[in-house]
């Protein structure tokens, strides 16, 4: 197997859960292939404890849908498996028809960079059930991972108060995938660059670093590597002053610095990757400031996230461009979203549409049934609440009353005549052509920064978030309600 040529073999549709094929088999030979269902993907809790998800992914989606076919090699591979007998596991009319299946779904989707909460469906799938059943995995696998570090880029950002923060994860990343894909997120999230030169030249993102410890080491001396480096990069002069002795790295860096200056460039800053980094980028900026470089940026890394950052600008440490590597990439505190994708409505055998739901003993586990939309309300644009509700039950109201999904005792009554709406679900196929443009990765980063600010500060605290409203329009709750106490059947004894 070589990675660089052999790994995907030009085809993504093996990327799914076994048993995604078994029931696409099963449905085949029950004649429900092309039975029209409605599916949902959403997620339940906010990572991170946070008060706010960022949307990221979809673009992976586009990609994933529109090269959605089985290729000659996927169908051999699977028309070798084998049952327990040594009979096929999937008969070759079965085969035919994955061969001949064209995608065909319609697709809506929360655009990247969109500010998201929880049972709101990031993606709606509607087509033929075989389809939709066959894209679940992938696009849990894509949604999850990007919305998370999308998430977890925007909350360090946002503790960095508008310092730039440089990704420098590739390194602790989760795999070749994991880090491209975490580069783009970071970049969705609020990121400045990366030092991930791969993902910079897939995705259109700045690229930027200093250099390591190994540089300075090479040498005899700190004063010879700075030297050096302001010889082959007088532009890029980002010095690690922390090799050796810290203080001592810093009056190098000056040094060198004033060499550069002497031939008409600029040091650019230094860098701090150990220690105290309060202690050390104060003193950092106090030479810095006396010796005449007000404009020399104290770069810091080491284990950051947004909590430390956070921490460091209480302590006023002199900090202004952040490098943050594993914590970011890895979502170290959480490294799974959960975003699940559920069935929410079917057509029946005399066309009707059927709203659907899974039952649990957890409420926060129960699915919203049908084919809805989400709205967001804003008023001034600022956001107030989303809802999620069923197109019918609104039209021509001036008011409606949003019901909490898990707590019905949380209402709020929004009167439609004094809101702008913004209804967050967009066209992105339809019939499995599509009709969605995927915006730039610097628009969507803008989006993001864009849809952040129309939400309130206590909804973006780091911690103890105040919770955003999202409910329920109310004729939705009683039905999903109404569908609840069918399916559990409460009046039998
Ligand atoms: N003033 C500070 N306040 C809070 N956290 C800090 C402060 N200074 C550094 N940190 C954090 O404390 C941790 C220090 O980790 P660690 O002990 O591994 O580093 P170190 O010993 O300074 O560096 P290294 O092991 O790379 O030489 C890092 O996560 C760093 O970001
Ligand atoms: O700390 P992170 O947020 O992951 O950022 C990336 C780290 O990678 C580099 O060093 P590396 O960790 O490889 O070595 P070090 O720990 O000895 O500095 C760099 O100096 C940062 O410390
Ligand atoms: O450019 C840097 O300073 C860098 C890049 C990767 C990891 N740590 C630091
Ligand atoms: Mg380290």
């Amino acid at each position: 197997m070589k990675i660089t040529k052999d790994l995907y073999q030009g085809s993504l549709a093996l990327l799914t859960d076994f048993y995604q094929l078994t029931m696409a088999y099963a449905y085949w030979k029950s004649g429900k292939s092309e039975q029209e269902a409605v599916f949902n993907l959403f997620f339940r809790k906010h990572p991170f404890q946070s008060g706010f998800t960022i949307a990221a992914g979809l673009e992976y989606v586009v990609d994933f849908c529109n090269n959605f076919t089985f290729n000659e090699d996927d169908l051999s591979y699977l028309g070798n498996m084998k049952n327990s007998d040594g009979s096929p596991v999937f008969v070759p009319d079965f085969l035919d028809y994955l061969k001949e299946m064209k995608f065909s779904c319609d697709i809506d989707a929360v655009e990247e960079g969109t500010v998201v909460f929880p049972h709101t469906p990031l993606i709606r799938v509607k087509g033929p059930l075989i389809q939709c059943q066959l894209l679940e995995t992938a696009l849990l696998n894509i949604i999850n991972f990007q919305t998370l570090i999308a998430t977890k880029a925007a909350r360090v950002v946002l503790a960095a108060k508008g310092d730039s923060v440089l990704e420098f994860g590739l390194r602790r990343a989760q795999g070749i995938d994991g880090a491209l894909a975490a580069s783009r997120a970071s970049y969705i999230g609020g990121c400045s660059a990366t030092s991930n030169v791969m993902a910079g030249k897939l995705f259109g993102i700045p690229v930027s670093g200093t250099h390591a410890h190994s540089w300075i080491m090479s040498f005899d001396t700190e004063l010879e590597a700075f030297k050096a480096y302001a010889d082959a990069f007088p532009e890029k002069c980002i010095f690690l002053v922390d090799t050796y002795d810290t203080v001592n790295g810093i009056r190098n860096a000056i040094e060198v610095g004033k060499i550069l200056r002497e031939n008409g460039k600029e040091m650019l800053g230094v860098r701090i990757d150990s220690g105290d980094l309060a202690y050390f980028s104060n003193i950092a900026r106090e030479m810095l400031d006396e010796a005449g470089f007000p404009d020399a940026k104290v770069v810091a890394s080491n284990d950051l996230d947004e909590h430390i950052i956070t921490s460091l600008k209480i302590q006023e440490a002199s900090i202004s461009v952040w490098g943050v590597g594993t914590k970011l990439v890895t979502a170290y505190d959480q490294p799974a979203l959960g975003a699940v994708y559920k069935l929410a409505a079917i057509k029946n055998k005399e066309g009707v549409w059927e709203p659907k739901v899974k039952v649990s003993q957890q409420s926060i586990k129960i699915n919203i049934p049908g084919e809805h939309q989400i709205s967001r309300f804003l008023r001034n644009g600022r956001a107030v609440a989303d809802m999620i509700f069923l197109q019918e039950d609104v039209d021509n109201k001036s008011s409606v009353m949003i019901i909490d999904p898990i707590d019905s005792t949380k209402r709020k009554r929004l009167n439609l005549g004094d809101l702008e709406e913004y209804k967050l679900l967009k066209p992105i196929f339809k019939a499995g052509q599509q009709v969605y443009v995927c915006p730039p990765i610097e628009a969507i980063k803008q989006n993001t920064k864009d849809n952040l600010q129309c939400f309130d500060k206590t909804h973006k605290r780091l911690t103890n978030p105040h919770v955003y409203p999202v409910g329920l329009e109310e004729n939705l709750y009683q039905l999903r309600t109404d569908l609840v106490f069918k399916m559990k059947n409460y009046d039998q004894e």
